[in-house]
């Protein structure tokens, strides 16, 4: 594969600003494709899947040729991948026998996997010997799952639709909403996205909603909502019809599930701030089916985020989990005796899932509540993102 100097120079840019800026790499990535609108498909794969890689495998492209120079950095992981370099001084002193040689030689799993110490004696602890086949596969590029609007199609159908733009996909057994594409590319332009037929969501992520058993009619809160993708899921699941709050703290999120909604053609949502524990209390006993998509580290969906392992912390993730406990405890009050809630994370670390699951029953409020099953989804065994979703049941006396 030829190498550009102005689509190199975007990736370099980019990892200046993720790395040296501190910026998110989706949006730096974003803002970066948005900057040349000349460059076409191939070009705007190459930005993305680089910077991407080169952030996954920062710390070791860093260990094999150290340098402050992220085109040299650029060129450790371009040899890496066992391709050849164009005459640029820029690459200048590059020698990939000598990069290969210091890889085979490597014996540390952090290094290998490019990940921080703290992370990987943290992985090892909680997940034992399902740890290493974990990380391996979270540090795999990610497939590009389509979930069927079925409001307005059927999988089938959205499938021929596709194909007759030379559009191929799957359907994975046991997600009967989704579609996986064969070849990843940016399908946002799709005239069938824009139409609403589809949403991109990870095939795990869709059985998030699916967990929570709703028929159309019933009133159900999504209280961690967000930009309101398992809103949209749980709307299509209910037929439109019935009522879901889609709450959350950050306002501007809940702008984004209305202009979704109304792409996806549906009525039923209505999104709500909360802005403390009056919003909360207020909605005492009020749903028949509660979802908390509650924040967590995101260590499950890294093949998407590899940025995260560079911004997380063993601190951050300890406060991440003050916060989801806060919300077992101060939200369920909202589902009604008889009713079922869903406790979901996108993380793998059982610190997050199961633990806080067991902690909540433990307490005083959680008595209230039985676990009627819980599903624990490592990446290596799904091949998709790593979830957890709990499914219990508030007990009707
Ligand atoms: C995992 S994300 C939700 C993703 C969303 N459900 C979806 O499917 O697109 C968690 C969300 O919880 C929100 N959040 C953080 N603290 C919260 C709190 N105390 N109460 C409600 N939502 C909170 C965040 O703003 C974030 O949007």
């Amino acid at each position: 594969m030829k190498l550009f100097t102005n689509t190199v120079y975007a990736v370099v840019h980019a990892i200046d600003e993720i790395f040296n800026q501190n910026r998110y790499a989706d949006k730096v990535i974003e803002k970066t494709l948005k900057s040349n609108p000349k460059w076409g498909a191939r070009d705007r794969g190459f930005i993305a899947e680089s910077v991407y890689d080169m952030v996954r495998w920062w710390r070791l492209i860093n260990f094999l040729s150290p340098s402050k120079d992220n085109y040299q950095l650029f060129g450790t992981y371009w040899l890496l991948q066992g391709r050849t370099l164009p005459d640029w001084k820029e690459f200048k002193g590059l020698d990939s026998d000598t990069i290969h040689r210091k890889y085979e030689r490597l014996n540390n799993r952090a290094v290998i996997q490019s990940i921080p110490d703290w992370l990987d004696e943290m992985g090892a602890e909680l997940l034992g010997d399902k740890w290493e086949e974990e990380i391996n596969t979270l540090n795999q590029q990610a497939e590009v799952v389509l979930r069927v609007n079925t409001l307005k199609i059927t999988r089938e159908q959205l499938m021929n639709r596709l194909a007759g733009e030379e559009i191929e996909s799957y359907a994975p057994k046991g997600y009967k909403d989704a579609l996986v594409l064969a070849k990843r590319q940016n399908v946002f332009k799709n005239a069938a996205f824009k139409e609403g037929l589809f949403e991109v969501q990870d095939a795990s992520s869709q059985l998030v909603s699916a967990a929570l058993d709703v028929e159309p009619g019933m009133r159900v809160i999504d209280a961690c909502a967000g930009a309101g993708g398992k809103s949209l899921h749980l709307a299509a699941l209910m037929q439109n019809k019935g009522r879901i709050l889609s709450m959350d703290t950050e306002g501007w999120k809940l702008q984004n599930t209305k202009i979704r909604a109304r792409r996806n053609g549906i009525s039923i949502i209505e999104p709500r701030v909360i802005e403390g524990n009056k919003t909360i209390k207020r909605l005492s006993e009020s749903a028949d089916r509660l979802l908390l998509d509650v924040p967590c580290s995101g260590l499950g969906v890294l093949k998407r985020n590899p940025d995260t392992k560079w911004k997380l912390t063993p601190e951050s993730i300890t406060k991440v989990q003050g916060i989801q406990e806060e919300i077992l405890q101060n939200y369920s009050s909202m589902v009604k005796k008889g009713g079922i809630m869903v406790y979901a994370t996108c993380s793998i670390l059982p610190s997050e899932n199961q633990h806080q699951v067991e902690k909540f029953l433990a307490s005083e409020k959680g008595k209230e509540f039985e676990l009627l099953e819980d599903q624990k989804v490592l990446a290596q065994e799904s091949g998709f993102d790593g979830f957890y979703i709990a499914k219990l049941k508030r007990k009707e006396a």
